[in-house]
């Protein structure tokens, strides 16, 4: 059952038309279903209903807090990677005993928020890392609860921008430093050595790389033990994919039913941080054509939403069904669909086959509920798109869109004060 679809020709999410959603709030606009939101969750986090586990939803996928709101009272943690998303959780809700933290960049202040919220526990990157939360948390008079985080060399067959589990990526600890460095946590007073955790990549289409990557972490649980480390928490990270164009991602109950498996006799809380198969498809961007155009017989669809607003296909290649939002015939074109920013990775799509369109038209990008707007920026001084929650016949904005008041106020200072440096 898909949340947005297409009823006597119109485009609609849930119960409302997109189009009279576009012209209310105009456009770029992004639309997210909250039935689709609660539904992804709730099918990911009962795959593992038979055995001791927290689904950890990855903040950075998207961060509204209208979004973190529904997920916290659907009983969901949250997996962080900064002071912000922290805040971000809290705020909406988020219960500071489901919230893990990872990120191989952690700050002293950042650690110090974390360790005073009282957080589930930090997943740490480094010796030095493990080093500062040991300073940090003394200096507050607390331990800390942490994992390591193990890069386990494992394939996951994704983006290379988006793999993190190969030992040439930035993450993680390789196993032999792993062992010194848990070795290290035993003798740090002010840490905690209660987890295990790894994470491979994002938009993994297949199961093979999470159990290879599990059968690495279970071995390095048992030597764990022999150390005398006591594992509470087995923490797989995120990563399962979605369905872009034509790919075929295991469902959420097929990972589950594989990792519950082979985690038979294992007596750790398990820890899945998902990001981008709970809000991928939760989410769409709509844009309003504003020009069409031939070069040298090469068509362009210049619209209103640029590589600001959804930067996927400009960085990794990535790939957006679009559509009009009004169903349209005729024969097709083959278009490169554009946005106005001043550069030439400006594009939505390239070479895609799209029914004719005309100037005012809208049309819609799917999938863009993970990584749209929280990627997006305010590059040629553009405000970001507002973004629209919609739940039957009912929808709330949840983010407006900056005035351009608002995309200088923290510029105004200084402004008033430059003439100081011109003398
Ligand atoms: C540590 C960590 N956990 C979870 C995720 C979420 O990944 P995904 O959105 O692919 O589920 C990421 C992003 O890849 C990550 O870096
Ligand atoms: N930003 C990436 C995913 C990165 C995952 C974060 N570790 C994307 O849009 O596909």
């Amino acid at each position: 059952m898909h949340y947005f679809q297409y009823k006597n020709g119109e485009l609609h999410a849930e119960d409302l038309p997109v189009e009279a959603l576009a012209r209310e709030y105009g456009t770029p606009l992004y639309i997210y279903s909250a039935t689709t939101l609660k539904r992804h969750y709730r099918a990911f986090d009962s795959a593992f209903s038979g055995i001791p586990h927290l689904t950890c939803y990855s903040v950075k996928a998207n961060s509204n807090l209208s979004l973190l709101r529904i997920l916290a009272r659907e009983g969901a943690g949250t997996d962080i990677v900064s002071g912000g998303e922290l805040f971000r959780a809290l705020r909406a809700g988020v219960p500071p005993e489901k919230i893990v933290y990872s990120g191989v960049g952690k700050k002293t202040g950042e650690i110090q928020e974390a360790l005073l919220a009282g957080i589930l526990m930090f997943n740490v990157e480094s010796a030095q890392e493990l080093e500062r939360i040991n300073a940090v948390a003394g200096e507050m008079d607390k331990v800390a609860r942490i994992s390591l985080r193990i890069n386990p060399d494992v394939d996951p067959k994704t983006h290379p921008y988006i793999s993190t589990g190969l030992k040439e990526n930035k993450f993680g600890l390789s196993r032999s430093e792993a062992l010194e460095t848990y070795a290290l946590a035993l003798k740090l007073p002010h840490v905690d050595p209660v987890g295990l955790d790894c994470h491979i990549g994002s938009q993994l289409t297949q199961l093979s790389p999470f159990l290879e990557a599990l059968e690495r972490l279970k071995a390095f649980h048992g030597q764990l033990a022999d150390m005398g480390v006591r594992i509470r928490y087995l923490d797989l990270g995120g990563g399962l994919g979605i369905t872009y164009d034509e790919e075929e991602p295991p469902h959420p109950a097929d990972l589950g039913r594989a990792l519950v498996k082979a985690l038979q006799g294992m007596d750790v809380t398990l820890i899945l941080e998902p990001g981008r198969v709970i809000a991928g498809n939760t989410g769409i961007l709509v844009t309003e054509v504003q020009y069409t155009k031939t070069n040298e017989g090469k068509n362009f669809v210049i619209v209103d939403a640029g590589m600001n607003d959804l930067i996927r296909p400009s960085l990794y290649g990535s790939y957006h069904r679009i559509a009009p939002v009004r169903e349209r015939g005729g024969a097709e074109i083959l278009a490169d669909v554009v946005g106005p920013i001043c550069e030439s990775s400006d594009f939505l799509a390239k070479n895609r086959s799209l029914p004719p369109v005309a100037q005012g038209d809208l049309l819609a990008a799917f999938s863009a509920g993970a990584y749209g707007f929280v990627m997006s920026s305010q590059y040629n001084s553009r405000p970001r798109a507002a973004e629209v929650m919609v739940e039957g016949d009912r929808h709330v904005l949840v983010r407006g869109r900056e005035t351009y008041n608002e995309l200088l106020a923290l510029e105004e200072a200084g402004l008033s004060s430059i003439s100081a440096l011109e003398g």
